[in-house]
């Protein structure tokens, strides 16, 4: 695999406020991320959420040596990875299965000799990194015995920006440059301090023509070539510049591609070739197609999978009523059989014609099945270029059903749970299955388990520097963490105090007519748990004993703000503040790149009377509430869920006897666990395993699914596929459902005992008399009974709290209610009568624990009165 001479270096942490986009680096085709053990848990996120927009380029060298952790990355879809020397040797061990060429030797001079690298990389197809530009000389010397034909492929990363020129200068080692995306603009090479793109990359190829252009073929996502062009430097940095097709007409100059025949291309990606004097555009053509004869490409019509695909996606738009294509599209069940029929067919086809034939007809079903889902063949062959990527394959047995000899089972037949290691990732969004008769309670613990959060080590790495530095230098290191996490470089203040200026809280009449109706509910249902008159007990006579409720005085309230901002979180920690009485809330959200804060929140900070909005996120926002800062106030309790970085924080904070603060609960990535029965929609269904997953890719949703043949269960599994790919945040419920499950049970009993086992936060009944299955609830934060209850009216609207324990801990905690608001205080008042009664029995305890002071304080007493009768 070819690599480019120009390679961004990403922070997919803290993505770059400046320099190249994701999506201009993704018409470089590569790209570098530096994997640590802080941030690898999110590099296994990114790698696949991104995968096919870029060849990842993973610098891995901080890692474990013991090599797990980098064959996971291949596995995710790395393309290469760089290791360090004893990494290398142990992954070479054939147990690793791994090629060499998906692995780069780092350079670190000092810790390793030139005899120990040249060893590792003798006649092997390894590459080296350079993380040090000062090594260049170094390495370029002893690469020299390789002549240029057979060296191996270098990267040389620079820590600070190179002028165009050293840039230059090294290329002519044939290296791919490594160079801070936030360093790289497609614009000018003029611009202070950065590099161009173009400029960059045209000067790592060379031409083998004599007007030093660069040949260069134009191809669709399929690699089916569209025509030929001719590209220049100046060209290239258009393209880059413009994300569409650009090129240079030996007679006319710079040619954009469509600017008169409206035929343009959105440009996918540019490669070199392997002797670096040939481009390869990907792009995708618009109108009608490439060649100036209006045909698709300059060699004619396309034919093959593109076209049938072309052919599929318009019919599916627009198929002439009546046609059979129109009915397979409306009909999934009939599609279906025609695929299960023609894969049969194939099976059974013979002779060389009738194989072609038989694969010809499951093709063409296939890409219906694929185009009805919104599937492309980019979308396919983007699924095989990862699997080939993984390092460790599957076993490749068939599923038992179609090892015995039988035909494919009917519909209603049984379905055996999915192996996880077969899942299909076909684009399907899918959550595996199982049967709970054909488990051990042991494998239902594993397979109820929710997905893993990053170890406590690596978030208390992150979170206890994060908090010392709040504590110690307050406001400052405040601001210096919200530019950074929440990347709000000009942001300047830390908190927004009431009154709120009224343009601040600018809303639609809809939006505002929502908050306020919500806002009514939640309160009567928060105002109806407040408890009339104190407690008053005469425990015997003369002994009168009374508990009172107060409202903790300072709360500060969390409001998430990372991958959605909640202001419905606002309302359902304000509201009950309000009703609670507390005398000074706080609300701490993290603020918009451009430093404001989302007005629905400052219109709920406003309606229940926050003093101030601290415009901070993460264990930062939590540190300033606990210790307080020269501009945000103290408080005694923080409330509010977060990501694993605040709820970390709540906890070590909590522990601190300097801080004197206390928490709700664990409150972490939402879920839901959805008990259905034969009466349940599968619509319904569907719908509410979607509102949770659409949370995060850590979200997990449960369906037990009571007693459901294949149809009913098929059913599901298709509404749930068809729903979430009309969704905005596809990406993020696929992530979810992939650590998601059905578990198919036998009866309403044993749902209730797995559901009891999990603890959900949320708990949805579409059951037959769900009602009167409540009683059989142990262990839930909130329960939606019935089919009209979908369990977004309890994130909203309905009066109940959506700020409920995650993670299990709905088997100890409660969710945010008024109680949490508020501490108890007893009291305790005796007659003489009372004490005359209670004082044998105390002095006699004390005089048991050896407490004589405690006996005399009743003593006295005693005394006193026998004195004065
Ligand atoms: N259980 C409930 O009641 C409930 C209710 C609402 C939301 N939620 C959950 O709350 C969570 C909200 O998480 P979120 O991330 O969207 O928002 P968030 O506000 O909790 O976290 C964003 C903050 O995290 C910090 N951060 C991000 N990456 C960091 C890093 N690498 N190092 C240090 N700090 C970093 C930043 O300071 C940023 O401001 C979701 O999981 C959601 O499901 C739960
Ligand atoms: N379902 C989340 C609680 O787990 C809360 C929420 C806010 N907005 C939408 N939903
Ligand atoms: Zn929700």
């Amino acid at each position: 695999m070819a690599t480019a001479p120009l390679i961004p270096a990403y922070d997919f942490v803290v993505p770059p406020a400046t320099g190249l986009s994701l999506q201009s680096i993704s018409h470089l085709s590569w790209i570098f991320i530096a994997v640590t053990p802080e941030n690898y848990a999110q590099a296994l996120e990114f790698i696949p959420q991104t995968f096919g927009l870029f060849n990842f380029l993973v610098e891995a060298s901080s890692l474990p040596s013991d090599g797990a952790q980098i064959k996971e990355l291949l596995n995710a879809g790395a393309s290469k990875v760089i290791t360090s020397l004893e990494q290398l040797k142990l992954l070479r061990d054939p147990k690793f299965q791994i090629n060499e060429d998906r692995l780069i030797l780092a350079i670190a001079r000092g810790k390793n000799t030139r005899e120990d690298f040249e060893n590792a990389i003798r006649d092997t197809s390894l590459g080296v990194f350079v993380p040090d530009v000062a090594d260049v000389a170094f390495v370029h010397g002893w690469l020299e015995q390789y002549g240029t034909e057979n060296r191996p492929s270098v990267f040389i990363s620079f820590e600070s920006t190179p002028t165009i020129e050293e840039a230059f200068e090294l290329m002519k080692v044939n290296a791919s440059l490594i160079i801070d995306s936030k360093d790289l603009t497609v614009d000018s090479a003029k611009e202070k301090g950065f590099l161009s793109v173009g400029e960059i990359y045209a000067s790592g190829l060379k031409s083998d023509r004599s007007d030093g252009l660069f040949t260069t073929l134009v191809v669709d996502e399929q690699g089916v070539a569209l025509g030929l062009v001719y590209s220049s430097k100046e060209s290239i940095k258009e393209s880059l510049k413009t994300g569409s097709g650009v090129y240079q007409s030996r007679k006319r100059g710079l040619w954009y591609k469509g600017a008169t025949s409206g035929a343009t291309q959105e440009l996918v990606r540019i490669d070199i070739d392997c002797d670096g004097d040939c481009l390869r555009f990907t792009v995708r053509q618009k109108g009608k197609g490439f060649c100036h004869l209006e045909t698709r490409t300059c060699f004619g019509e396309s034919t093959g999978l593109g076209a049938l695909q072309a052919t599929l996606t318009s019919r599916f738009a627009s198929a002439p009523e009546g046609s059979y294509t129109a009915r397979l599209f409306k009909d999934p069940a009939l599609l279906k059989a025609k695929i299960m029929e023609e894969a049969e067919e194939l099976c059974e086809a013979k002779t060389k014609d009738d194989v072609a034939w038989e694969a010809a007809d499951l093709l063409y079903f296939a890409f219906t099945k694929c185009v009805s889902a919104g599937v492309t063949l980019a979308d396919v062959e983007r699924n095989l270029d990862a699997k080939s990527l993984k390092v460790v394959r599957r076993k490749g047995d068939a599923k038992e059903k179609w090892t015995n000899g039988t035909k494919a089972q009917t519909a209603a037949a049984p379905i055996p749970p999915p192996d996880s290691a077969q899942k299909d990732t076909n684009g399907r969004i899918e959550m595996k299955r199982y049967f709970a008769s054909e488990i051990s309670s042991g494998e239902l613990d594993g397979i109820l388990k929710r997905p893993s959060q990053k170890s406590s080590d690596t978030i208390m790495g992150i979170v206890n520097p994060i908090i010392k530095a709040v504590k110690e230098d307050g406001d400052k290191a405040l601001l210096g963490y919200t530019q950074k996490f929440d990347r709000c470089p000009d942001l300047k203040s830390t908190v927004l105090r009431a009154p709120y200026a009224e343009s601040l809280m600018t809303l639609t009449p809809e939006v505002k007519a929502a908050i306020d109706l919500s806002y009514e509910n939640i309160l009567k249902f928060h105002a109806a748990q407040k408890e009339a008159k104190p407690l008053e007990v005469e425990t015997m006579p003369g002994v009168r004993c009374s508990r009172f409720a107060r409202p903790i005085e300072r709360v500060g309230l969390y409001i998430p703000g990372g991958t959605a901002v909640l202001p419905s979180t606002a309302l359902m920690l304000g509201v009950p503040a309000l009703v609670a009485g507390c005398k000074t809330i706080v609300f701490a959200s993290p603020p918009r790149p451009d430093g404001s804060i989302t007005p629905e929140i400052v219109y709920i900070a406003h309606k229940v009377g926050a003093e101030a909005i601290v415009l901070a996120g993460g264990a930062q926002a939590v540190a300033a509430l606990a210790y307080g800062t020269e501009s945000v106030p103290k408080v005694d309790k923080i409330l509010g869920p977060g990501n694993q970085f605040v709820t970390a924080a709540k906890m070590v904070v909590s522990n601190d006897t300097g801080a004197t603060v206390s928490i709700d609960m664990p409150a972490g990535p939402s879920e839901v666990l959805v008990i259905a029965d034969k009466t349940a929609n599968p619509a319904f269904v569907a719908s509410d395993l979607l509102s949770q997953a659409e949370h995060g890719v850590d979200s997990q949703v449960v369906l037990i699914a009571v007693d459901l043949s294949a149809d009913q269960l098929q059913a599901i599994d298709d509404e749930l596929h068809a729903q979430a790919m009309a969704l905005p945040r596809v990406d993020i419920v696929r992530g979810a459902i992939d650590h998601s499950v059905t578990v198919v049970v036998d009866s309403v009993e044993k749902a209730f005992e797995v559901s009891n086992l999990y603890a959900p936060e949320h708990l949805i009944l579409q059951i037959a008399d769900a009602k009167a299955c409540v009683e059989k609830v142990q262990n839930a934060g909130s329960v939606f009974i019935g089919q009209w209850t979908p369990e977004s009216v309890g994130d909203y609207s309905a009066g109940v709290n959506h700020s409920l324990p995650t993670y299990g801990y709905a088997k100890q905690y409660s969710g945010v209610n008024l109680a949490t608001y508020v501490k108890h205080i007893t009291s305790s008042e005796l007659s003489a009568e009372g004490l005359r009664n209670l004082g044998s029995a105390v002095m006699d305890l004390a005089a048991v624990e050896g407490l004589d002071a405690h006996r005399m304080a009743v003593k006295i007493r005693l005394d006193h009165m026998t004195k004065a009768a």
